[in-house]
């Protein structure tokens, strides 16, 4: 069996005179969890597309779970996918339960695994209300259940959390991980960056239709090559002594503390030079760039170029 659950060769997809997607490359092994990021228009919703054969790309080639989007064998491999579009539309004159039904039914599950499926996603109670009176994170967890019926082996999920509260998304993640360890591969887009960051195993920025960036936060971290900033707190009448040891640095003095960057290869001696101020200093944290920090650096940064 191919262990490459997604594979792109040099797709591309054209809309007229705009070229949305461009010379993407990706492949993606069973099991993980990739994070697609990308500002608006980026073309991440065109991928997801042509990752669930519902677009045909105009260049290149989209293998899911080692058959072409294209080929008539997709159709199966179409019911090992389970996708949550960025809007999920749910029938408001429906339950929970009858809605679940109906989507047991298009995609040829027994109905028995729907109760199973609202209690795993913490809707049972609301099962027999009709989704009119749902609220917008109750929506989006009823359209969750709807991806985890049949035991997808492949997940896409667009913009997943919108709506969910910090509970929400916390089980969510919980449920995601969960996948994962049972072996599923996800692909997940998101604008939350700071969410996304520490809960996929890799993380894709898209710009302008193109992958910008690839790679873990750490790998992205050292491609960018961005600073790092140590924070420094330093005691009643210490800053003077502080600030005059870091003479020759990029030395910003505010009301709480002192930041000074340094480049990732700098640390160690940072911490050194710090260390020989003693009690000059009352505190000190080291702030590593945010995955917001890296888009705004790349991807982000590029796109508003284009
Ligand atoms: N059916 C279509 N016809 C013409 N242009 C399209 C079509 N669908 C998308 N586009 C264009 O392709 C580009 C990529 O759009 P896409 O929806 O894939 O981006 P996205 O990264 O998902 O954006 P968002 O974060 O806003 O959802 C945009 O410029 C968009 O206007």
């Amino acid at each position: 069996m191919d262990d490459k659950l997604i594979d792109l060769r040099s797709v591309g997809k054209r809309y007229g005179a705009l070229q949305a997607v461009d010379g993407v490359d990706l492949a993606v092994g069973r099991g993980r969890m990739v994070g697609l990021i990308g500002h608006n228009g980026a073309g991440k919703s065109t991928l997801f597309k042509m990752m669930l054969g519902l677009l045909e790309p105009t260049a290149g080639e989209v293998r899911i779970c080692g058959v072409r989007t294209g080929d008539g064998a997709f159709r199966d491999v179409r019911r090992r996918i389970g996708y949550l579009p960025e809007s999920f539309v749910a029938y408001d004159n429906l339950t929970g339960m009858e809605l679940l039904h109906l989507f047991a039914d298009l995609k040829k599950v027994a109905r028995s695994a729907c109760g199973n499926v609202l209690e795993r996603v913490g809707l049972s109670a609301a099962a027999d209300r009709r989704v009119g009176g749902y609220s917008k994170g109750m929506r989006q967890r009823l359209g969750f259940a709807q991806l985890l019926l049949g035991a997808p082996e492949l997940v896409f999920l667009d913009e997943p959390t919108n709506g969910l509260d910090p509970d929400g998304i916390h089980d969510f993640y919980r449920i995601l991980h969960q996948l994962r360890a049972e072996g599923a591969t996800i692909v997940i887009t998101s604008h939350i960056l700071a969410e996304i960051q520490e809960r996929v195993d890799e993380l894709v920025i898209l710009s302008g239709g193109r992958i910008a960036a690839q790679g873990t936060l750490a790998q992205l971290r050292a491609g960018a090559a961005m600073p790092a900033e140590f924070r420094l707190v330093a005691r009643a009448g210490g800053a003077g002594r502080v600030i005059a040891a870091l003479r020759g640095h990029r030395v910003q003095v505010e009301s709480d503390c002192i930041r000074v960057p340094c480049e990732p290869w700098q640390k160690m001696q940072m911490l050194q030079l710090i260390s020989t101020l003693g009690d000059a200093i009352d505190d000190l944290a080291i702030h590593e760039p945010s995955l917001e920090d890296l888009f705004f650096g790349m991807g982000g940064r590029h796109a508003r170029a284009a």
